[in-house]
């Protein structure tokens, strides 16, 4: 469980996070979004005791990160792929926060394993490692004490498309038997198939959070039909504006069973009618954001 109650930190007269507050519960996988320099990784860094807030706080399990015995037993973290000491094998990475967690370093080897490091990449210096093999040692570095809650800062950054696929299926196991993830990213489709939850910040406040579904849902229905002026009319009897894509799809702002009956009843053929999904929250997501400057300056 995490808790981030009117978590705020400015920099100068610069608000990067901006009362932002959201709970991640036991069982779910919640998918922290935005822009570039919308304050995520701040948001995360304050939950992981790395960035002292200004103001509000947020705990892990219901303990501040900084006063937690042993963190690494209890919340997983990785917010920087390239943390870990260059000149170290994989192996040594994982041996020497064994021994600081103290746990029995003979776990090691299979913990590497499951992360798809073989006994060649272990014996390896990290220098030597692509991005995707760093995500995947971070992963295996931040799951090591067996925590009940993983912190990840876009974990999917460098891996290839079946990296991505393995990694979505680890944390749905994760959170499946009964663990927590907090992961954000700036790439809605890798977090939209795996998270149940879904926090969107721009400009360091949140624009919207809620159950996935829910928020899908309330993105829209796609329809496409073969006249679209009798769509077009019927949807402004409904007080509904539809917004036409390339292909002749219709997004509606409207559940798919309200716009299936009133077509029915005005005898509207419909070719298609389905939630809006990707394309809805993709839509979503940049009608919300539409407002928050992306980061230009080098931090
Ligand atoms: N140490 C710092 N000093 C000054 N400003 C900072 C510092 N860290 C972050 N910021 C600023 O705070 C804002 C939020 O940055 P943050 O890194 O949290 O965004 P983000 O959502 O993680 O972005 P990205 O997706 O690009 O990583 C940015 O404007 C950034 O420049």
């Amino acid at each position: 469980m995490i808790t981030v109650e009117n978590l705020t930190k400015t920099y100068g007269a610069q608000r990067a996070v901006d009362g932002v507050s959201f709970t991640c519960e036991p069982g779910t996988v919640t998918g922290f979004l935005g822009p570039n320099g919308a304050g995520k990784s701040t948001t995360l860094r304050m939950i992981c005791g790395l960035t002292p807030p200004s103001s509000g706080r947020a705990t892990v399990s219901g303990v501040a990160y900084r006063r937690l015995g042993n963190p690494g037993r209890h919340v997983g973290v990785l917010l920087d792929a390239s943390a870990q000491h260059a000149g170290r094998t994989g192996r040594e990475v994982l041996a020497l926060a064994a021994i600081t967690m103290g746990l029995d370093t003979a776990r090691v080897p299979d913990r590497l394993a499951r992360v798809g490091l073989d006994g060649t990449a272990a014996k390896r210096r990290v220098r030597a490692y692509s991005l995707g093999m760093r995500q995947r040692l971070g992963l295996a570095y931040a799951m090591l004490g067996d925590p009940a809650v993983l912190v990840l800062d876009e974990p999917a950054n460098g891996l290839d498309p079946e990296g991505i696929h393995w990694m979505r299926g680890l944390l749905r196991g994760f959170a499946d038997r009964g663990g927590t993830v907090l992961l954000s990213s700036h790439l809605l489709r890798e977090v939209e198939v795996v998270a149940d939850r879904l926090v969107v910040i721009g400009n360091g406040r949140i624009l919207t959070q809620g159950d996935k579904e829910a928020l899908l849902g309330a993105a829209g229905t796609m329809v496409r039909t073969t006249d679209p002026a009798a769509l077009d009319a019927l949807l402004q009897r409904m007080g509904l504006t539809g917004t036409t894509s390339a292909d002749g799809s219709v997004l509606v702002p409207a559940d798919a069973q309200t716009i299936g009956q009133a077509a029915a009843a005005a005898g509207v053929v419909l070719l298609e009618l389905r939630p809006a999904g990707s394309g809805g929250l993709e839509e979503m997501f940049l009608r919300l954001t539409a407002g928050a400057e992306p980061e230009k300056a080098a931090r």
